[in-house]
């Protein structure tokens, strides 16, 4: 069942061994010859998408959900359905930016008596020589000229005395970061903390949004065990605790993660019952004895948009569009295959069902050579010791997650392979 060609690929790979990837890898692979054919597939070569192909399909075949309208305390990792123009002109009004004294013309000032706090009532306006005591934040009152620090200033029998300042010293001027109606930020922008306390400050409190996509996670297979240690042949589900939260961190909303064994008609119900914008299924991908996921989906009358994609591992990962329009993504039951589908498949296609745009490109140069596999693309667990730089870390065979546990991202091998010092595209992994 497990692709020769990547396990001895997985242990090749790995710190200490520059080089050694394009000297030929070690072990049982060491000094084969170029690995043989593609196992068969069952399809034609050219029904099975490259990988950038396969993450444009995906893309392309997201629906962006209706927008809606939220409170800002719940909009949070959604998407902007418009572009947030500013309600105000900010700041607001002419704002002391340093504690200190408001004055009026050229020094010494007189102190006129009392003082202005944020959030105060209008001060009374300052004629030339007159000075007063301010706060960060409040509003300087009419006449002001510049704001003078209170550890620039001294106070003697009355008067203030401090250095000559340039007019607008020390103050933000009504309208600096943006006047009314300004484009604060683009539609399809994706609602960050910074971006909510911008909206808040710039008069917001509902935002229209496209939602977070919501997302059901089915994790299929007889063999798995849910706590304890493996036991009697059977293993513990590492994938129902890792996707939902890499699909959040991807930018869905996780509802539930389900736990189906490998009942079909337990898989064939909670699909067409499911509420969700996303299906996500665990395993199944293949043509194994209880395999039931590409069959049911046929019954259930969706269109399978991708059958497989040539890239290692992970080729049997698919993508299909159920009757009712939801996307539905098949993740390998093999842990590694799982994380490559999921940057393959569900990154792409949770920025189209959010509206935002394909994920951006990144690239860092391998500091050793990666063997290719001869057709198809290699996803390449990777520590960056240095920013730009990715080294490949060993135990990143399909079926373990020792080695992606310790990486922060995932080479992109174009197929044939790639040398030493050659800028690769990576793509990053969840921090949390
Ligand atoms: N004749 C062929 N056999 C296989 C091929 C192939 O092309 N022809 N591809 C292999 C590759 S590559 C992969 S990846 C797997 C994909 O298998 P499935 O998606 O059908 O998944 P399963 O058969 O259910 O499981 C495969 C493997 O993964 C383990 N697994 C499954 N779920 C989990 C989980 N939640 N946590 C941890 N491990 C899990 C499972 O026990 C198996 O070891 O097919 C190959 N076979
Ligand atoms: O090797 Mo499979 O490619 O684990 O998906």
């Amino acid at each position: 069942m497990i692709d020769d060609f990547d396990d001895a690929l997985a242990l090749a790979n790995g710190p200490g061994r520059a080089g050694a990837a394009a000297e030929g890898p070690a072990g049982e692979a060491a000094g084969a010859p170029a690995p043989g054919p593609r196992r068969p597939t069952g399809r034609a070569a050219h029904e099975t998408p490259g990988w950038e192909a396969a993450r444009a399909t995906a893309y392309r075949a997201a629906r962006p959900l209706p927008p809606r309208r939220l409170p800002l305390d719940l909009a949070l990792g959604h998407t902007l359905a418009a572009p947030l123009t500013a309600l105000t002109d900010l700041p607001a009004f002419d704002t002391a930016a340093m504690d200190g004294w408001a004055v009026a013309g050229p020094g010494p000032w007189r102190l006129t008596g009392g003082q202005v706090l944020a959030g105060g009532p209008a001060a009374v306006p300052l004629t030339d020589g007159e000075a007063v005591p301010i706060a960060t934040g409040a509003r300087t009152p009419e006449g002001t000229t510049a704001v003078l620090r209170s550890e620039d200033g001294k106070v003697a029998e009355g008067q203030l005395h401090g250095p000559g300042m340039q007019p607008g010293a020390n103050v933000r001027p009504r309208g600096q970061e943006c006047r009314t109606g300004a484009e604060l930020l683009p539609a399809r922008t994706p609602l960050t903390p910074a971006a909510l306390g911008l909206a808040a400050a710039a008069g917001y409190d509902q935002l229209t949004v496209r939602p977070r996509p919501r997302a059901e996670v089915l994790v299929l297979g007889d063999e798995l065990l849910f706590r304890g240690l493996p036991q009697e042949g059977r293993i513990r589900d590492a994938l129902g605790p890792m996707t939902a939260p890499w699909l959040a961190a991807l930018g869905a909303q996780p509802l539930v993660t389900r736990r189906l064994g490998d009942d079909a008609e337990a898989l064939r119900e909670a699909i067409a019952t499911s509420r969700a914008d996303l299906i996500v299924t665990t395993g199944s991908t293949a043509r194994g004895p209880v395999d039931h996921l590409r069959a049911i989906l046929a019954e259930l009358g969706a269109e399978l948009l991708i059958g497989g994609v040539a890239v290692r591992p992970g080729h049997p990962m698919l993508l299909a569009e159920l009757p009712g329009g939801v996307p539905l993504i098949g993740l390998p039951g093999n842990p590694l295959a799982a994380v490559s589908a999921l940057l393959t498949l569900a990154e792409p296609l949770l920025c189209g069902l959010a509206d935002r745009p394909a994920p951006a490109e990144r690239h860092a140069r391998l500091t050793s050579a990666v063997r290719g596999h001869p057709t198809d693309t290699r996803l390449v667990p990777v520590s960056c010791r240095e920013l730009g730089e990715a080294s490949p870390v060993t135990y990143a065979g399909p079926a373990m997650l020792r080695g992606i546990a310790a990486a922060c991202a995932l080479a992109v091998i174009p197929p044939g392979g790639a040398e030493a010092g050659a800028a690769v595209a990576v793509l990053g992994l969840p921090a949390t």
